[in-house]
């Protein structure tokens, strides 16, 4: 019944093809202890304003939330980690939608491929999806589920084409119930830029 609201069928964005690049490559500051050091040009002027060590942990069907995750590792020099099933999603939208749809309907926690490495050494661990149905996609249950999260802090973030924003930013916090929380941030897929992202960092303290 409820669902006969279908998804706001999004104004299809061409998916995008995600960038190859390895997740957690970040490069390290040639020097971690002194970022701000004039003599040492060339950083990022955005660098972390503490020492905690920052997982972006986010899963991207069609690529956005994946360029929402990037600028968030970019301005914080976060290790990236993308949740990907298992068992691909239909590259054909309709029958993803399918397929998520029935997950949602039978609180399926579809598999990830891989693991978070050295999970230990995350102190601030964002988690971003899209909003799939009205709120995050189960594979995200499954990620909170995998991992240990007390005494972490936890950001949520998403993307979204028109409704469902806070919903799905308040799923990722109950999913996490043994994390600290950070206020999270949804943005539409034009609205993800350099500055609306540093504008929410900074008023979370992650960045100056
Ligand atoms: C299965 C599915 C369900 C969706 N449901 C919603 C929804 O309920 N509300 C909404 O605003 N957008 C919805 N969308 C649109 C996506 O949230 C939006 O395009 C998002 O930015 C895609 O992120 P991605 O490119 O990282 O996968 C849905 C998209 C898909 C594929």
């Amino acid at each position: 019944p409820e669902d006969e609201n279908e998804p706001e069928m999004p104004g299809i964005e061409t998916p995008e093809t995600p960038d190859e690049e390895e997740p957690g490559d970040q490069e390290e500051p040639d020097n971690p202890d002194n970022p701000d050091d004039p003599n040492n040009p060339g950083e990022n002027p955005d660098t972390p304003e503490s020492d905690s060590k920052i997982l972006v942990a986010y899963f991207s069907w069609g690529g956005t939330t994946q360029r929402m995750a990037q600028e968030i590792a970019s301005q914080t020099g976060a290790d990236l980690f993308r949740i990907e099933p298992t068992v691909p999603y239909p590259t054909d939208y309709t029958e993803c939608t399918e397929v998520a749809l029935a997950e949602r309907d039978n609180d399926a926690r579809p598999a990830i491929a891989d693991n978070v490495e050295n999970w230990e050494q995350y102190d601030v661990i964002f988690i971003g999806s899209p909003v799939w149905w009205h709120t995050a996609p189960m594979i995200i249950a499954t990620f909170a589920e995998s991992y240990d999260f007390s005494g972490k802090t936890v950001v949520p973030f998403c993307t979204y084409s028109a409704t469902y924003r806070d919903e799905t930013l308040a799923r990722i916090v109950e999913l996490t119930p043994d994390a600290e929380h950070l206020t999270g941030e949804g943005l539409t897929s034009g609205r993800i830029n350099e500055q609306n992202i540093s504008s929410w960092l900074k008023e979370i303290g992650l960045i100056e």
